[in-house]
């Protein structure tokens, strides 16, 4: 990933940040950073307020309290100049079926056209970005013709036509194929590694997050509960990799922060009689399970939200 400089300011700052949809306090005191360069994953069962608070950052939403900084703007009262800097793919889909996929790339890129600097040229060139989402045999069919996962793949593409220094991706793979998947996840590194942009996405898929995010936070019941990598929080809840041995005839786990040292002590001790070995580390669905359950048992009259996607 990017290089981060530390000292410098957040992209995105939210502070004691609040959201009240009538009685129901959705966002009750979130506070979350993101760095430039940076690949954050927000997570959450569903109806934690992923979107509300991807939406309150993007500007579309106003929030019901607290102080929001993004790109150095309250995104309430940006102007235009700042909106061209911030890429967005939202979970709905925005209909524009009549037109072809190379025309309304074109048709928005058009408008970056005059926010391009000598660092950052824009748009990104039509054809290109149509090759990078995996469009190239569909530039000329007409978006209402397009399946699904091929809609999702145009909405990616127009989240980033106007080249973003930060970028908003709400649940961006739900309905990809597995190659779409990996296609994506190879573009999430590309906008990252080469093209220095700071990326916040919510999805479901774990394995995904762990993939992609540098960083993970977890919101539930209204606060951020988790932040760190998926190393640095799979610690906080427990060994980072289960060790699994028959010996005996017996079977045995044993949970450990160091598996190749524990490992090299079993076979130091017991050679021979290890059998049937199996080393496998905590997988963030793991340490979700174990955070959100941690977070239900603290705040106890709720009901199983965990919302792992299956
Ligand atoms: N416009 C709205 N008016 C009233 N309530 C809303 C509105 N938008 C969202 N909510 C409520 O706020 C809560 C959070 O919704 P939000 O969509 O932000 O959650 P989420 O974490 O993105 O969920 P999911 O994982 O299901 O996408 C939910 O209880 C939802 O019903």
């Amino acid at each position: 990933m990017a290089v981060l400089n530390a000292d410098a300011d957040p992209v995105v700052r939210a502070t004691d940040l609040r959201m009240r949809y009538g009685a129901n306090e959705v966002l009750a005191g979130v506070n979350l950073d993101v760095r430039r360069g940076e690949v954050v994953a927000l997570l959450g069962p569903n109806g934690a307020g992923k979107t509300t608070t991807i939406e309150i950052l993007e500007g579309f939403r106003a929030r019901s309290g607290g102080d929001v900084r993004v790109l150095g703007a309250d995104p309430l009262h940006a102007g235009e100049d700042w909106r061209a800097r911030v890429g967005v793919v939202l979970q709905s889909w925005r209909d524009h079926g009549r037109w072809r996929v190379r025309e309304l790339l074109e048709q928005f890129g058009a408008y970056y056209a005059a926010y391009g600097t000598t660092d950052r040229t824009r748009p990104y060139p039509t054809a290109e970005l149509i090759e990078r989402v995996g469009l190239t045999g569909h530039a000329d069919q007409p978006i209402k013709s397009l399946s699904g996962g091929q809609r999702r793949r145009l909405d990616v593409a127009i989240g980033i036509v106007g080249r973003p220094e930060l970028l908003f991706l709400d649940e961006p793979t739900a309905g990809f194929d597995p190659v779409a998947r990996r296609d994506f996840h190879d573009l999430v590194h590309r906008l990252a590694d080469l093209e220095d942009t700071t990326i916040l996405l919510t999805t479901h898929d774990l394995a995904e997050a762990e993939k992609l995010a540098d960083r993970i936070l977890i919101l539930d019941r209204g606060t951020i509960v988790a932040d760190g990598s998926a190393e640095q929080l799979a610690r906080e809840v427990a060994g980072v990799t289960e060790v699994r041995w028959t010996q005996g005839g017996q079977r045995h786990v044993h949970a450990s922060q160091d598996g190749t040292a524990f490992v090299r002590e079993l076979f130091g001790q017991h050679g021979d009689m290890v059998e049937d070995l199996e080393v496998r580390r905590t997988s963030l669905e793991d340490t979700y399970l174990a955070m959100v359950a941690r977070s239900a048992a603290d705040n106890p009259g709720d009901t199983d939200r965990t919302g792992v996607a299956r």
